[in-house]
This record gives C-alpha cells, sequence and structure tokens, in this order.
C-alpha cells in the first residue's frame, strides 16, 4: 500500500458527486442506476453475492466499467446527480496519469527497465472499473463488515475516501488486522493480484477489508487499473518465475468465481504448475 499526497486531483468535486447519488431516496436511487445481472457484479447492487445462507456486507455500492469506450454500459451509470458521470470520468483520466507514473517509478525501484510493468497497458485499451462503496453508520459495527476480506484482482486499485477515516484494514504478516493510517486528502493505493503476478511476488497484493463505523457514516472510491482483457501477463524474468503466464480476462472470470473466499484462494490460478 502507498500514500499519494500533494497529487493534484480535485477530490472534492468526486466526494461531492457521490454523496449527491447516496443521499438519494433508495427508490431514487434504483431508479437512476440499472442493477446489471452479470457476473463481474457491475451496477447498483452487492458483491459476490452466492448464497442465501451467506452474511451480506453493510454496504451500498455501485459499479461501472469507465475504460475501454466499448465496454462502458450507459446503464450501470447514475443519471442523478446530473454531475455524477463527468465528475468521475474525469477523476478516472486523472488517476489514470497519475497509475501510470507509479507503474514505472515501482519498476525502477525494484531495479528494472521503466516499462517493466506498463508495458501491459495500453492508453485505449485498459481497462478501469470503478466501485463506489458506501458504508452507512452501524449500530454494531464489530457484528458486521463492510466489505469481506479479499485480495484486489487489479493491477494497481487507487483509493479516495469520504471525510470519515477508519474504516480500512490490512492484515500484517502476523495475521492481525490493524487499521490503516489515511490522512484525510492522501489517496491510497493498493497493488492488486495481477501487479503480484508480473512482479512475481515481489509486491504482494494485501489481504484486507472495510469494517463500518458506529456513529458516522463513510464511503469510499476504488479505481481498479488493468491492463486489456486480452493482454497475456507474466512475472518479469529477473524477479523470478513464482507464477505462471495468465491473460488477464482469464484471470478475472477465475477471481470473480472464486470470490468470496477465505483466503488468496484466487491467485493460485496462476501459481506455476
Ligand atoms: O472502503 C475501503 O476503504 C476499501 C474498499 C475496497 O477494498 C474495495 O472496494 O476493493
Ligand atoms: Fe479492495
Amino acid at each position: 500500500m502507498v500514500l499519494v499526497k500533494d497529487h493534484g486531483i480535485e477530490v472534492e468535486r468526486v466526494r461531492g458527486a457521490v454523496r449527491g447519488f447516496f443521499e438519494l431516496p433508495f427508490e431514487r436511487k434504483r431508479a437512476t442506476v440499472g442493477t446489471l445481472v452479470s457476473s463481474d457484479n457491475m451496477g447498483y447492487g452487492r458483491n459476490f453475492v452466492k448464497s442465501g445462507e451467506q452474511q451480506l456486507d453493510w454496504i451500498d455500492r455501485i459499479t461501472m466499467k469507465a475504460a475501454p469506450p466499448e465496454a462502458v454500459d450507459d446503464r450501470a451509470w447514475p443519471k442523478s446527480p446530473p454531475n455524477f458521470r463527468e465528475a468521475m470520468e474525469r477523476y478516472v483520466e486523472q488517476a489514470r496519469t497519475l497509475l501510470d507514473e507509479l507503474l514505472q517509478r515501482l519498476a525502477e525501484a525494484l531495479g528494472l527497465e521503466t516499462d517493466a510493468f506498463i508495458r501491459y497497458y495500453h492508453p485505449q485499451k485498459s481497462e478501469i472499473n470503478v466501485r463506489v462503496n458506501y458504508y452507512p453508520p452501524c449500530p454494531a459495527p464489530e457484528s458486521v463488515l463492510g466489505i469481506s476480506p479479499h485480495s484486489d484482482s487489479s493491477g494497481l486499485t487507487l483509493l479516495l475516501e469520504s471525510e470519515a477515516s477508519g474504516g480500512l484494514q490490512v492484515m500484517t504478516r502476523a495475521r492481525e488486522w490493524v487499521t490503516v493510517p489515511w490522512p484525510r486528502d492522501a489517496l491510497l493505493v493498493i497493488a492488486g493480484d495481477l501487479l503480484e503476478i508480473m512482479s512475481s511476488g515481489r509486491i504482494l497484493s494485501p489481504w484486507h477489508r472495510a469494517v463500518p463505523l458506529r456513529d458516522t457514516e463513510r464511503f469510499s472510491v476504488a479505481l481498479f487499473y488493468n491492463p486489456p482483457g486480452d493482454a497475456e501477463i507474466e512475472p518479469v524474468q529477473e524477479l523470478g518465475d513464482k507464477y505462471t503466464k495468465i491473460v488477464v480476462r482469464d484471470y478475472l472470470r477465475n477471481y470473480c468465481e472464486v470470490s468470496p473466499a477465505e483466503d488468496k484462494q484466487a491467485i493460485m490460478y496462476a501459481k506455476a504448475r
């Protein structure tokens, strides 16, 4: 996880648009965005509900595809508040610039060629999905989760949160949950499984979860940045061969099939056999 300060991104516009959507009464929220019945959880609804027995997360959320243009489904985008889409699309382009920069700096930090990770990305074909997570105040925060434990399937994830902090937790090597210290105006970057694969495990995708707060609402905007679906990724040779070559689209399909899981089961798909 990396904190980014002084990023120059107008987070207040995005926060305003998100607040505007979640303040709408339930029926209006439902009417202004579709619930798409898709295995990759797009639209208004929940993540990975696989059975009636499952305890549901304490969350209200929307997920939209933002890139590439041909993958964008307008039905998953809220029409209200009217500035929602513009604010989010602008954020997406600023985020892309930031994450492209970070992919290059991470490669350099590992002593690799600058393009070792970014070479899998493509200005017109990379995939960007945005998930807006809204956690209402919860009278019994110790009995539920906002988002169940997971690693992100992405290359990189950029997270922006509301004014209220203290809801994101990460599992340490000692297998304890700790709350991520996250200053109000910083953005947080999380490495996803795809970057763990490309780096042969030198960069690990953290196991994390969100918990609701007792007295106050919290929301986050998670932007998942992936190479194009048909890209084939594999570990940079100098770093090892802990993982095998995979097609991004196949990896993501398998991730959706095995989630939610107890641990990082999804990445086993890319284990060298
Ligand atoms: O709400 C948060 O801070 C975490 C959200 C998250 O992990 C996700 O959307 O994948
Ligand atoms: Fe996550």
